[in-house]
């Protein structure tokens, strides 16, 4: 290609080798985006040796996402994303063939919409479960951490999708894959110096070989006994003259297991593979999932006019003889609204990371290949040349105007765009408001003070600090004691 010009957008001063790792906080969306305001909507700078460019406008975003979506089309690895995921997951394999191979697959048997609905059963039995630990508390009056009790709920749901009831055999380890999940999202959201800089590879100076191996090392042994627990049940199927599983339905880990065994099939599946594609699905749907619903329901105990107008809704559609679930999503518009608005305000991935493959023209700026990009999906989200009163929790402005986050309206990208989009979207998208409104219709939230001393609702505001990481949690944990709105609770949770 011939490039008008060949220079790198505005960048702040480097300092020799490092670069700008000096300017780079640990919220690291908060950082650039306090740099985008002095060094503009699209600046570059340096990590070690490796370019990096910032956009913070839709517009940018959309030039990046969706007119040279080819040149952006692989996601930015680092060395403990590529050591576990195994060189081989979905999310951070480049574009080409195997990614085809295992995203279609994907959205066939797990994440498209006929499997979401033939999952769906499954997921409201975890609801109701949720649900009646809680009403359980409420009886007692106890509080609950629903930072600890939303990823169960989320890593359950994947954990049955994935590997079906059978997933049960998991029960004793979910606690420990929770803990892992967490560990490697934080770390694929942290800068490793050793990544961009030559004489820190062998140094390891922030201790991440340390810290990198032993995730690996606890990850990959639950990983290996779920695998091989799988293949000798389906050994002893096969003994008792079946084709390898029982009458239930074949699960996702099944159908990976036969493309494995299968010599002719359209891709060699290994089980590293599996192991990758485990790993992926698990991290990639855990946190996300229960983040947003632990700002959803934050915000609305913040927002107690919103979360009385979304109970109006439930009460007027679903009524109170029956508890809410997933299939009254559309039938919820004000919810779906609500869900919108967290997703807008906190993104659980604030930066959508790419890498670039193809040298491109980007205006009058030239990125060379592998620059790290980074949108700043959470501060274009916040941006007032994007939304009126952004920083207020609003979510009659999704219904006023018809804005989707869906990646089609670059003003809000919580799900990125184009090709690389994130497959879970749908999955997700049909989980929170189902779940959202069974939280509200069955309990008010009594929030529990950082002494343990009960706060009303509407005179606390509840603190919206983030943690870091490749996720965006809230800094505090959510504790509440939840006051079952009926009684008794169980005539709805029953039916
Ligand atoms: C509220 C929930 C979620 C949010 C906000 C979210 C966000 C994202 C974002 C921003 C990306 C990068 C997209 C891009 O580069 O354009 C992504 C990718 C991905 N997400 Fe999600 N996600 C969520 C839930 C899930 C779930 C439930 C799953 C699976 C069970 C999942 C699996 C993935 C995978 C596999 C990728 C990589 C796709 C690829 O590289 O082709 N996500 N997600």
């Amino acid at each position: 290609a011939i490039f008008q010009h060949n220079q790198l957008p505005p960048s702040p001063i480097a300092i020799p080798v490092i670069g700008h790792f000096h300017l780079l906080g640990p919220l690291i969306h908060h950082s650039l985006y306090k740099l985008s305001l002095r060094y503009g909507p699209l600046f570059s700078f340096r990590l070690g040796s490796v370019p990096c460019v910032v956009a913070s406008t839709p517009e940018l975003a959309r030039e990046f996402l969706k007119t040279n979506e080819l040149c952006f089309i692989s996601h930015a690895s680092s060395t403990a994303i590529s050591r576990l995921t195994y060189g081989s997951s979905l999310a951070f394999s480049p574009y080409g063939a195997y990614w085809r191979f295992v995203k279609k697959l994907t959205m066939n048997e797990l994440l498209g919409g006929r499997p979401i609905n033939n999952f769906l059963q499954l997921r409201a039995q975890e609801y109701g479960r949720l649900l009646r630990f809680l009403a359980k508390k409420s009886e007692l009056g106890e509080a609950v951490n629903l930072t600890h009790e939303l990823p169960k709920l989320s890593n359950n749901v994947i954990a049955l999708m994935i590997m079906g009831t059978r997933g049960s055999t998991m029960d004793g380890r979910m606690e420990e894959t929770r803990t892992v999940i967490r560990e490697v999202t934080e770390i694929f959201g942290e800068l490793n110096m050793s990544d961009f800089i030559w004489f820190c590879k062998k140094l390891d100076l922030q201790g991440f070989g340390k810290r990198i191996e032993n995730i690996y090392e606890r990850f990959d042994t639950l990983l290996e006994k779920i695998i091989a627990e799988r293949e000798e049940l389906r050994k002893n199927m096969r003994k008792k003259g079946g084709d390898g599983r029982d009458d239930e339905v074949k699960d996702f880990l099944d159908i990976l297991l036969d493309i494995s065994e299968d010599e002719n099939a359209e891709m060699k599946v290994t089980r590293i593979h599996i192991k990758a594609l485990v790993m992926d699905l698990f991290t990639a749907g855990t946190d996300t999932t229960a983040i947003s619903t632990e700002w959803a329901l934050a915000e609305m105990i913040n927002h107690p006019e919103v979360l009385g107008k979304a109970r109006e809704e439930i009460d007027r559609v679903v009524g109170k003889n029956r508890l809410a679930g997933e299939s009254d999503g559309p039938d919820l518009p004000y919810m779906q609204a609500i869900v919108k608005e967290t997703l807008r305000l906190h993104p659980p991935v604030p930066l959508v990371t790419r890498r670039c493959v193809k040298a491109c023209q980007i205006g009058k700026y030239r990125i060379p290949e592998s620059t790290m990009l980074f949108i700043n999906a959470w501060a274009i989200a916040r941006d007032p040349n994007n939304w009126a009163n952004p920083l207020e929790f609003r979510p009659e402005r999704f219904i006023e105007a018809n804005t989707d986050v869906r990646g089609q309206h670059f003003q809000v990208l919580p799900f990125g765009s184009g090709r690389r989009i994130c497959p879970g979207m749908n999955l997700a998208m049909q989980m929170l408001p189902g779940l959202l409104a069974g939280l509200i219709q069955c309990f008010d939230w009594k929030v529990v003070g950082p002494l343990g001393e009960k706060m009303d609702a509407g005179d606390s505001v509840l603190s919206m600090d983030e943690r870091p990481g490749m996720t965006a949690p809230r800094a505090h944990d959510l504790v509440c004691v939840p006051v079952a709105r009926f009684t008794p609770l169980t005539n709805i949770l029953d039916v």
